[in-house]
C-alpha cells in the first residue's frame, strides 16, 4: 500500500463516529448485514447462540490480535485486520487436515474506537469468510480502557478423514512447505522502518496473510504424517513438529535459497535469511510426507531422521544447531 493510500486513513481513535454514541444492538445491526448468509447455517447470529450443521468431528482452534502487540493503527486498517485475524485462524484449521466451516469474533475496544473502523473491520473479516465458504456464527462486544482493541476468533472445521497431528513424522520422511517463507516478517521490518513501498509483496503478506487452506486436506488425503502452520517462524515451528515426533529435522540450505533471494535485495542476505528462518505470520504450511509422495505445490525443503543417543530432537540447518529463536509473546529477548 502507498505512503499516500495511509495517510489517507484516519487513525482509528479519532474522527468518525465513536462507539459510545452507539447502543450494543446499534451496533450489531450495523454489523450482522455483512456476514455471508452460510449455506450450514440452521440459527443465524443474533440469538443466543448459533446452530450450525457439521460433521461428526469439528475441530476447534481460537486466535486474537491486539492493537500495539500484532499491529499498529498506522499499519494496518480495519480490514486489514479482520482479514488476518480471520486467516490466521483459518490456517490453524488447515493444519489439521480440515476444512473451517464457521468462525466466532468477539471484539473488545475502547469506546473512542470509530464506528468506521469496525464496519471496515467487519467487511474484511467477512471477505475471507465469504471466499472460503465460511460462516459468521457470531460473537461477543465488550468495551476495553483506553487505547485497548483486541479481537478474538474461533473457528470451526469439518475434518473428512484423520486429523494430521504433529507428532506423526517419521525418519526417512520429507519436509515440505506450501506457500512462502520469510515475506510477512519482511514486511514487518519495512513497516517498522517507515519503508512499506520497498517490498509491496511483504508488506501485503504482514497485513493480509493468504494461508494455502486448500493445500491442508490435500496433504492429509495426500498422507502427510504431521502438519501444522508457520505462524512463529520455520525453526520454532519445525521445533515443535521434531520434539511431538520425537525425530531429528534437517533442513536443506540450498532448497530455501529462492526465498532468501526474494527478500536480500531489500533486506540484506543477513536479515533475508533470519526473515526465512524465524520470521513468523506467515501461515503457509509445514508438513513431513513419506518420501516419494509429495503433493501438488509442495516443496521438499528437509529431511526427517531418527534421533541419535547423543542428541535430543531438533531442527538442524544442514546438519547444524542454529540459535534463531523465532517469536515468543512473552520472553524478553
Ligand atoms: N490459554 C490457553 N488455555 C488452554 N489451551 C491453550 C491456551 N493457549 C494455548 N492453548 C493450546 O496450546 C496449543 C498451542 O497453542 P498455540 O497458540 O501456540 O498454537 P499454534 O498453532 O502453535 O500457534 P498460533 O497461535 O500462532 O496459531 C493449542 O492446542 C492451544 O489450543
Ligand atoms: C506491533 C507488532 N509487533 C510485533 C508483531 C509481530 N508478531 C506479532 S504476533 C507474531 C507471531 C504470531 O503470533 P500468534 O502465535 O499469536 O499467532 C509476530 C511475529 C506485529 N505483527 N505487530
Ligand atoms: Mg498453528
Amino acid at each position: 500500500m502507498s505512503n499516500a493510500r495511509r495517510s489517507e486513513r484516519g487513525p482509528m481513535m479519532t474522527g468518525g463516529t465513536p462507539l459510545r454514541s452507539l447502543d450494543e444492538e446499534e451496533l450489531l445491526g450495523h454489523i450482522f448485514p455483512a456476514f455471508p448468509p452460510g449455506a450450514d447455517l440452521v440459527v443465524a447470529p443474533g440469538d443466543d447462540a448459533a446452530v450450525l450443521r457439521t460433521s461428526d468431528r469439528t475441530i476447534a482452534t481460537t486466535d486474537t490480535v491486539v492493537l500495539g502487540r500484532d499491529w499498529l493503527d498506522a499499519w494496518s486498517s480495519g480490514a486489514d485486520i479482520g482479514h488476518k485475524v480471520v486467516a490466521q485462524n483459518l490456517a490453524d484449521v488447515a493444519a489439521m487436515g480440515g476444512v473451517p466451516t464457521g468462525v466466532l469474533v468477539t471484539l473488545v475496544a475502547d469506546p473512542e474506537l470509530s464506528l468506521e473502523w469496525v464496519l471496515d473491520h467487519v467487511r474484511g473479516l467477512a471477505e475471507v469468510c465469504t471466499a472460503a465458504g465460511v460462516a459468521v456464527l457470531g460473537g461477543d462486544l465488550s468495551s476495553a480502557p483506553p487505547g485497548v482493541v483486541m479481537v478474538s476468533v474461533t473457528a470451526l472445521g469439518r475434518l473428512d478423514g484423520e486429523p494430521v497431528l504433529r507428532s506423526g513424522a517419521r525418519p526417512g520422511d520429507v519436509l515440505a512447505v506450501h506457500g512462502s517463507l520469510g515475506l510477512a516478517d519482511a514486511g514487518l521490518r519495512l513497516l517498522q522502518a517507515d519503508a512499506p513501498d520497498r517490498l509491496p509483496e511483504a508488506t501485503e503478506r504482514q497485513r493480509r496473510p493468504e494461508p494455502p487452506l486448500a493445500a491442508g486436506p490435500q496433504a492429509a488425503a495426500g498422507g502427510a504424517t504431521a502438519m501444522l502452520d508457520v505462524s512463529d517462524g520455520l525453526l520454532r515451528d519445525g521445533g515443535r513438529i521434531a520434539r511431538a515426533s520425537r525425530v531429528v529435522l534437517d533442513l536443506d540450505l540450498s532448497a530455501l535459497v529462492p526465498d532468501v533471494d526474494a527478500l536480500a535485495d531489500v533486506l540484506g542476505a543477513e536479515q533475508a535469511l533470519d526473515c526465512v528462518l524465524a520470521g513468523g505470520e506467515e501461515h503457509s504450511l509445514l508438513a513431513t510426507f513419506p518420501a516419494g509422495v509429495l503433493p501438488a505445490g509442495w516443496r521438499a525443503i528437509g529431511t526427517v531422521r531418527a534421533v541419535r543417543d547423543d542428541e535430543a530432537p531438533a531442527i538442524l540447518v544442514g546438519g547444524r544447531v542454529v540459535t534463531h529463536t523465532g517469536w515468543d509473546h512473552f520472553r524478553a529477548t
